[in-house]
């Protein structure tokens, strides 16, 4: 398990990260997830090394990060570092080496990856022949190539269409199966609403929130109810406990006054008791709780 503990970083005065804490959990995609400038890439290149923290730890399987560990990790930057000129799967192999495989495994390791990418065709074109969403493709599979032990990938659905999300996500997700932690920043909260198991949310450099996706979904988003009768539900306006966020006839969105919501016995009888009285007074249609979206946790978060 990769764990950042109490980070901080400034540059000049201005604290760009304070008093960041979150785990990467082997097995699992987690988003890393935030507004442009929120501290994303920041944090990141304070896993690998690249930039040190002010203050604050990042430790693998409870012991500090030294080099050879670091060796082992997969990173994908936001400034893509492949080169033009040279060949995909030549480079590939390339970076397989680097990371201290023989040339028969770093080959073996491309082609298999060039596969799963869906870009064996093209092994022996240069990157820059390619599509930008190809050569998005290729940066995954030079972070893949070494099969590294944690996964640090900085946007890496940023820019590439559905069905070449769907292709990064499933080797992705093989990964993350095999035990990988996989950690992966996206400003698209459609994107990681779909794509991460937990979640880690950063805004002006402090993380708001952090969890599971459905854990978060409960702990963040107001919970409602969705009710629709055959007349209009303006009664439920008059009744004590709840606020109406929406009516629309006899269709209404309603969420509890106080408290915890509608989670826990208090919320539950208060649910029990909308239904009674709506079926009091004629048929009920639909009685269905409204999971908040990731849209709404988010702008609860920040
Ligand atoms: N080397 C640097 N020197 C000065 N300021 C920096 C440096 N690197 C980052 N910053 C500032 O730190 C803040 C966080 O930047 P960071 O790149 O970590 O954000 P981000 O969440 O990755 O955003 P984006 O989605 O735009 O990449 C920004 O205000 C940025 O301008």
């Amino acid at each position: 398990m990769l764990r950042i503990s109490t980070i901080s970083r400034s540059f000049g005065d201005h604290r760009v990260l304070d008093d960041v804490s979150f785990d990467v959990e082997p097995g699992r995609m987690t988003g890393f997830l935030g507004a442009n400038g929120a501290g994303k890439t920041t944090t990141m290149r304070i896993i690998l090394g690249v930039l040190a923290p002010d203050s604050g730890s990042v430790t693998w399987n409870g012991k500090p990060v030294t080099q050879s560990v670091r060796q082992r990790f997969g990173y994908m930057p936001e400034e893509r570092g492949l080169y033009p000129k040279m060949k995909v799967a030549e480079q590939i192999a390339w970076f397989g080496r680097l990371h201290g495989l023989s040339a028969a495994k770093a080959t073996s390791n491309t082609e298999k990856l060039l596969e799963q990418l869906e870009l064996a065709e093209r092994a022996d074109d240069k990157l820059e022949a390619l599509s930008l969403g190809n050569q998005q493709r290729a940066q995954v599979a030079a972070a893949l190539v070494h099969d590294p032990t944690l996964l640090i990938l900085d946007e890496p659905f940023s820019g590439l269409d559905p069905i070449a999300v769907e292709t990064v996500l499933r080797v992705l997700r093989e990964r993350a199966a095999d035990g990988v932690p996989v950690l992966f920043s996206s400003h698209q909260l459609a994107v990681v609403e779909r794509l991460c198991d937990d979640l880690v949310i950063i805004s002006g450099g402090r993380i708001t929130a952090s969890g599971g996706r459905e854990e978060l979904r409960e702990r963040y988003g107001t919970p409602r109810y969705e009710l629709v009768v055959d007349s209009d539900a303006g009664w439920l306006r008059d009744m004590p406990g709840i606020r109406v966020a929406t009516l629309d006839g006899p269709r209404a969105v309603v969420e509890p006054e106080f408290g915890n919501g509608f989670a826990g016995t208090d919320g539950e009888r208060l649910g029990q008791r909308i239904l009674r009285a709506a079926l009091e007074r004629g048929e009920v249609r639909a009685f269905t709780p409204v999971v908040p979206t990731l849209d709404e946790i988010f702008k609860e978060a920040i």
